[in-house]
């Protein structure tokens, strides 16, 4: 999916939200548990009852990998389900020296490969510019590139200042946006770090910002729109378990939780997009 067509769906729903498919099989509803793929049947209740509201679906592998094949193969029913218009994001935190990169590259790129066709992959940055590449050899794909996660470890090495006492996260962002164009790059900014957002943004003023934090985490939706919202809106805002396990009943409380979010959403659009 394109930059265009990502806006487009944004201002469509009037919604810059990302749910995050952080499936975890013991937190399942137990009316889900007696399917044959409970992890499946529960992604596909969440997917109907959220996709009005969301522009984007982040499942993130590590729940779907410690599984090995029922894993994958629960990711990949989910894969095949959700919406073709909605925007996906493989959240694998990919990094390594250019030939394994590839390797990860077409293992969410490439459908021949392992049969996933995701929009995007969140990339680390730390092993620098050709870990990164292989991810940009591809048409209309993006790489997200964690730059300020919301964790409280960011601060061991993403604040950490060199002698220029430029931070390390604005170095990444810097030098990152001589790798690839806002057409086919995001960073993450993680919700938590509000005294950053405007930060970030004037680093980085036209890319997109996958910002996960709000929800469980605790970050603030009108902080993330009042500092980071660009002239395309430039937000993806992902809520996983704020929305998917906000009652036993995703038909009517992963619907009410959505439906919530991106009301408050539309709000902010309202107040702070100007294009
Ligand atoms: O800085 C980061 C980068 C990624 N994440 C991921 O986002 C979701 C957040 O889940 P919640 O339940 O909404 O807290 C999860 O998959 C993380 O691995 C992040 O939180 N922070």
């Amino acid at each position: 999916m394109n930059s265009t067509e990502l806006v487009k769906q944004i201002e469509n729903k009037r919604s810059f939200l990302c749910v995050g498919l952080d499936t975890d099989p013991k937190l399942i509803p137990s009316m889900f548990k007696k399917e044959v793929d409970p992890v499946f049947a529960f992604n596909k209740a969440v997917i109907d009852a959220t996709a009005d509201f969301a522009v984007a679906y982040k499942p993130n592998i590590a729940f779907y990998e410690a599984f090995g094949p029922k894993g994958w193969e629960s990711l990949q029913k989910t894969m095949d389900y959700i919406p073709k218009d909605i925007f996906t994001i493989a959240d694998a935190k990919r990094g390594d020296i250019g030939n394994t990169a590839f390797m990860y590259a077409q293992t969410f790129f490439d459908p021949s490969c392992a049969g996933f066709n995701f929009d995007s992959v969140t990339v680390a940055p730390y092993m620098g510019h050709d870990s990164v590449e292989p991810f940009l050899r591809f048409e209309d794909k993006w790489v997200i590139l964690l730059a300020l996660t919301s964790n409280s470890g960011s601060h061991d090495f993403q604040m950490t200042k060199s002698e220029d006492y430029i931070p390390m996260y604005e170095r990444v962002m810097r030098l990152a946006q001589t790798w690839g164009s806002p057409e086919e790059m995001m960073f993450v900014i993680g919700a938590t770090r509000t005294d950053f957002l405007q930060k970030a943004r004037e680093i980085a003023p036209d890319n997109f910002f996958l910002v996960p934090g709000v929800g469980a985490q605790g970050g603030s939706l009108e902080d993330v729109s009042k500092y980071a919202m660009n002239s395309r809106v430039g937000l993806l805002v992902n809520s996983s378990r704020g929305i998917i396990y906000a009652g036993d009943n995703p038909a009517v409380d992963a619907k009410r939780e959505a439906k919530k979010v991106q009301e408050e959403m539309a709000m902010y659009l309202d107040e702070y997009y100007i294009k």
